[in-house]
């Protein structure tokens, strides 16, 4: 039987555990099949970012534009996007073909602080395609960067929630990873209605590059398949607490998180 689509924008981390290879990965372990638009490509690993090169903008939309027409997008998600140029292209090509429900994870940086967007991409981002998305799902640097607001506890994480509908998404997700201080991680879900705290344990681990991709990946996959937004979110919950706690040593820098359990035992 065909299985669902999902399509990803994003660029390839040559390490293999975050952007592209992310999303593939965690599309495969999910059911769904993966496409891709190439945004960039980083030369990467365990250690950081040396460099990227991003792919000519009329390009991204060419490769959107060949797998929606040709294959049909059940649900999209959004990586490193590079420059604004890529994503105001992006915004212009969802305006044109349809994609299903759309998470957009506004990707500023890789998780040891180099830049995956050139100065002033992080706006458009803001003002081009969250009013286009059905979630968004920042990390705290993000919050911070696109808001102003410091999440360091429930309360401020519900008031960085409502900052950040203000934008226009239909839901927002706050990922509480780099939550201090606290023995669980909390992600927080709103729409501005409802407000729902996802909660699972913090595992005691360095080795997590790649985690914000797999989640939002995992998230994009139960959405191509008909799941509802919330169900969606805890279903990628679940899915990305056990790529962490099986997360692997690779390199002398930061490992990636791991989706080999959903194989089965090897
Ligand atoms: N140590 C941990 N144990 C369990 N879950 C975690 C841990 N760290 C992060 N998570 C979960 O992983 C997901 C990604 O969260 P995080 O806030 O780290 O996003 P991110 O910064 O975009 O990810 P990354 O930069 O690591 O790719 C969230 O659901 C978060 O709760
Ligand atoms: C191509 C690409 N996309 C996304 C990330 C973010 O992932 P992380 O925050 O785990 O470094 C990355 N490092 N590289």
């Amino acid at each position: 039987m065909t299985p669902k689509t999902a399509l990803t924008i994003a660029g390839s981390d040559s390490g293999g555990g975050a952007g592209i290879q992310a999303d593939l990965r965690t599309f495969f372990a999910n059911g769904v099949h993966g496409l891709v638009a190439l945004t960039a490509v980083t030369v990467q690993n365990s250690l950081g970012v040396q460099g990227f090169t991003e792919i000519p903008a009329d390009v991204v939309t060419a490769q959107i534009k060949a797998v929606a027409s040709d294959m049909g997008v059940n649900a999209a998600k959004t990586g490193m996007l590079a420059t604004a140029e890529i994503i105001r292209a992006v915004a212009k090509t969802l305006d044109e073909v349809e994609v299903g429900p759309f998470v957009v994870d506004p990707v500023a940086a890789s998780m040891t602080g180099d830049a995956l967007l050139r100065e002033d991409a992080l706006e458009a981002i803001r003002t081009e395609l969250f009013p286009r998305a059905t979630l968004i799902t920042p990390n705290l640097d993000e919050v911070r960067l696109l808001t102003g607001v410091s999440v360091v506890d429930a309360a401020s994480q519900c008031a960085a929630a409502e900052a950040l509908l203000e934008f226009g998404s239909r839901w927002v997700l706050v990922k509480g990873g780099h939550m201090t201080g606290t023995a669980d991680c909390v992600d927080l879900l709103s729409d501005g209605r409802e407000y729902i705290s996802l909660s699972g344990p913090r595992y005691e681990t360095e080795n997590t590059h790649g985690g914000g991709d797999t989640l939002a990946s995992a998230i994009t996959a139960s959405l191509a398949k008909g799941a509802s937004v919330p169900d969606a979110v805890a279903a990628g919950k679940k899915f990305i607490e056990r790529c962490v706690a099986e997360a692997y040593p690779l390199g002398a820098g930061v490992g990636p998180v791991s989706p080999f359990w959903a194989l089965g035992p090897s």
